[in-house]
């Protein structure tokens, strides 16, 4: 059986996940230490190289408590610099690239311990990441983003969770919760979403949605 897969993220009322500067700080600080327990839960968590270059995050576990998950970073050019924090001791590091990748910096990580998994093909496949990170006994595995890299695993079905926080601002243009070639309609989305819980923040001016994914047709599943 493949992991679990939550996605996470908080969301303006527009549905933008960051400004078209990059900017991503919406969630309160009782959202935050949401996060950070969805963190010490799960036993690794994904992010695109856009947010870890925009965002220089270190995805570890800090306003909960608990051990901090593997990290994982899908980069298919490598384009992240080798400097950035999840590239440091405080966590394991997983990078999946494929061959456009260049050499030296695939050195460079590995001399810091990072571990490079070059893939086949011109992309990752997230199927693969999932079925990769099973197979090292991971169990759960959080979705962290950005919008394209939420795509690239909704549309293959790879998600079973939503936990969107909708805080109460309007960025008018930036980066969506789910940024990519996008469906026709409704019917075209090879899921359906099922609503698990809304619940005020403890803040009182953001609203937690929980949702199950189900996939429409298990056949679909990694082969779209
Ligand atoms: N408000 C929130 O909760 C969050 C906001 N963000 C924001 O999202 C923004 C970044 O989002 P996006 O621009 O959509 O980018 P992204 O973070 O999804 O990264 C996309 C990039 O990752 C790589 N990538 C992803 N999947 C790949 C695949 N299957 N094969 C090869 N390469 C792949 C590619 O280089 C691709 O251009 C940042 O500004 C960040 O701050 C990110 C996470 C949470
Ligand atoms: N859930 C959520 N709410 C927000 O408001 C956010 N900005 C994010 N961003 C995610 O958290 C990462 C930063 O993590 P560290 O504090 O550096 O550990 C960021 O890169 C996004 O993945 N998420």
């Amino acid at each position: 059986m493949r992991p679990r897969v939550y996605m996470m993220a908080a969301v303006t009322v527009d549905g933008r996940i960051a400004s078209k500067t990059g900017y991503s700080k919406l969630s309160c600080p009782y959202d935050l230490r949401r996060l950070h327990a969805m963190r010490a839960m799960v036993d690794a968590v994904v992010v695109g190289a856009n947010t870890a270059i925009t965002d220089n995050p270190r995805l570890t576990v800090r306003y909960a408590e608990g051990r901090n998950p593997i990290r994982v970073l899908i980069d298919g050019a490598l384009r992240a610099p080798t400097d950035l924090r999840l590239f440091d001791k405080s966590a394991p590091t997983i990078v999946f690239t494929t061959s456009k990748a260049p050499s030296e910096k695939i050195k460079e990580l590995q001399e810091k311990g990072v571990e490079v998994i070059v893939t086949e093909g011109t992309t990752v496949d997230p199927a693969e990441v999932v079925a990769h990170l099973g197979k090292r006994g991971v169990e759960k595995v959080l979705l962290e983003g950005g919008g394209k890299t939420n795509w690239e695993f909704l549309r293959r079905c790879l998600v079973d969770e939503l936990i969107i926080t909708v805080t109460p601002y309007v960025l008018g243009r930036g980066v969506s919760l789910v940024d990519g070639e996008g469906f026709a309609d409704t019917e075209e989305a090879p899921f359906e979403l099922r609503l698990l819980e809304a619940k005020l923040c403890q803040c009182g001016r953001e609203i937690v949605l929980h949702y199950e994914v189900k996939c429409k047709n298990q056949l679909t599943q990694n082969i779209i």
